[in-house]
């Protein structure tokens, strides 16, 4: 997989050549290139950002400066990306978009700061046939896009083949079976005076797979009962529902 990530601060993403993900990189898994929005300015100032027409706070990106970045950068590979752009307003980022985009050949993330980019730019792009995703990773305001690429690229590079040591964590996410994971203990057995749960030590695995599902189960009933409203009537067992 390719990865483009068109930003004014390149720094910040700099964590993505780290670890697991600077593992990814190392095994020739992803191609990651980060490029800096103002080597598409003309003007000595590298201006990106001007006054929002119609009036309102703050300043929007420069569709000029987005478009030439974008054509620049999508004509460096043949594979056509799909076009992730960050926002508030965007459709939540789940665990079922990253497994839909952990199947693509390239992702171009264009990350947007001030109070975003010119609408045009997107406009324009689907104009072209190309496929833009505007997505939010949650609830709540940042101040750009940056962090935002840093969860998504997280959450689908890890589920590419051959980048997690252990392919059945991926399939024992949280979310992947439509519920919370439960929660998890290692050693010692007993620790500030609290005991691993006996089950969990007893080697019967159909009781500790029915324990865990319990607990997944519970979690999911408490914390995220929209989860568990959104479960298909096929993924509860008779057991689940005995629960
Ligand atoms: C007051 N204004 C409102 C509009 C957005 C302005 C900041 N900003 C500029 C670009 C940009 C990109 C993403 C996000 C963002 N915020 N929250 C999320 N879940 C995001 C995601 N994905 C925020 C962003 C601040």
């Amino acid at each position: 997989m390719r990865i483009d990530v068109i930003t004014i601060f390149p720094g910040y993403l700099a964590p993505l050549r780290e670890a697991l993900l600077g593992r990814a990189i190392a095994a020739g898994l992803v191609d990651l290139d980060v490029h800096d929005l103002r080597d598409w300015t003309h003007d000595v100032h590298q201006a990106v950002d001007d006054a929002p027409y119609g009036g309102g706070p703050g300043m929007v990106m420069r569709p000029q400066v987005w478009g030439e970045a974008l054509d620049a950068v999508l004509a460096r590979d043949a594979r056509t990306p799909r076009i992730v752009v960050p926002t508030p307003a965007g459709r939540p980022f789940t665990q079922a978009t990253a497994q839909e985009w952990a199947g693509a050949e390239r992702l171009l993330f264009a990350c947007g700061r001030y109070e975003g980019i010119d609408q045009r730019v997107v406009d324009d792009a689907r104009g072209r046939g190309l496929p833009v995703d505007e997505v939010s990773i949650g609830d709540y305001v940042l101040v750009g896009g940056e962090a935002a690429v840093l969860v998504m690229v997280e959450a689908v590079v890890r589920l590419l083949p051959g980048v997690l040591g252990n392919p059945a964590s991926a399939e024992q996410d949280s979310f992947s079976d439509g519920l919370l994971e439960g929660p998890a203990y290692t050693r010692p057995e007993t620790w500030r005076g609290l005991a691993v749960p006996e089950v969990l030590r007893s080697g019967n695995h159909a009781a500790i797979a029915r324990w865990r599902r319990d607990r997944a189960l519970e979690r999911t009933a408490q914390r995220r009962p929209d989860l568990l409203a959104a479960l298909p009537e096929r993924a509860l067992d008779k057991a689940d529902r005995a629960f």
